[in-house]
């Protein structure tokens, strides 16, 4: 197992999100909100976001063999391209830190290994992703057709993650060349429930937008999540001390009875 971790210490100032990302296409999404859930605002501007600035949002991005994933990280994470391919050898990660309407959250990045003989490894690492990232090569379509494969068993253990269907290496097609795979793209991506993305590494199109999407849907459902829990055990807590209260005052009220009796 390989790793080059990059720990920041400070949030970049290009890692703090403050506006909603949209998505790459909004035909081409299961997500339709265009802004952070409003209780979710309310909660960070209130600075009541519970634990989550403590949380780290994990994400998983697997894919065929060579289709762009380890490049997709390393442009995201370090700002560069190796166009000479290196196999990652079972599972690779990265961490990033970020802010979100002014909270701290750690998104950690799980790069597996597209060849079959680490498969058994890379599926270790799927568990409790709230983001799963399925990569195909726009070049090649038959790494389109083992996508909804890699989508189901990444999501077998993930924890109703949010789903992408990210296309990479959009600098080597031509713009019809493009579009073609484009509409077969989100066919695929309606069929998973996911949604799709088109990016290059090479260039860096899209890459960052991507990620940051994927961050600001993970922040929204992480925080509302938190906020459900916290009502519920709230509410939870408060009818526990009414059924309290009640058995007090109906222990209270025999008593006064049985002294009222003897008197
Ligand atoms: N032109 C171009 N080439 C790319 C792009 N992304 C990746 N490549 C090339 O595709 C090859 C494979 O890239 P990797 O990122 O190593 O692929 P991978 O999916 O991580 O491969 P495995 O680790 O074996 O699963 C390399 O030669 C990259 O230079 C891109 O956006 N544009």
């Amino acid at each position: 197992m390989s790793s080059h971790k990059s720990v920041r210490s400070v949030v970049a100032s290009d890692r703090v999100i403050t506006a909603f990302t949209p998505a790459y296409d909004s035909s081409a999404t299961p997500y339709q909100k265009l802004n952070f859930h409003p209780i979710v605002k309310s909660a960070c501007s209130e600075n009541r976001t519970g634990r989550v600035g403590l949380k780290i949002a994990k994400a998983v991005l697997v894919g065929d063999v060579s289709v762009g994933k380890t490049c997709l990280v390393n442009r995201f994470c370090h700002d560069v391209f190796d166009r000479e391919y290196k196999a990652t050898i079972g599972v690779d990660f990265e961490i990033e830190k970020f802010t979100v309407l002014s909270v701290p959250i750690t998104l950690q990045i799980w790069d597996t290994a597209g060849q079959e003989r680490f498969k058994c490894i890379a599926s270790s690492y799927y568990r409790g992703a709230q983001i799963v990232i399925v990569a195909f090569d726009l070049t090649d379509e038959k790494t389109l057709h083992h996508t909804e494969t890699w989508m189901s068993e990444a999501c077998a253990t993930a924890d109703d993650p949010v789903k992408f269907l990210v296309g990479t290496k959009k600098d080597l097609l031509s713009p019809s060349d493009y579009s073609k795979m484009e509409q077969k793209a989100i066919n695929v991506a309606h069929k998973l429930e996911a949604e799709f993305w088109a990016t290059s590494s090479k260039t860096g199109e899209c890459v960052q937008d991507f990620f940051f999407r994927a961050m600001c849907l993970s922040f929204d459902d992480m925080l509302l999540k938190e906020l459900e829990s916290y009502n519920s055990t709230s509410k939870q807590i408060g009818n526990n001390l009414i059924r309290v209260q009640k058995s007090q005052s109906d222990l209270y009220e025999k008593r006064n009875k049985r002294v009222h009796c003897c008197s």
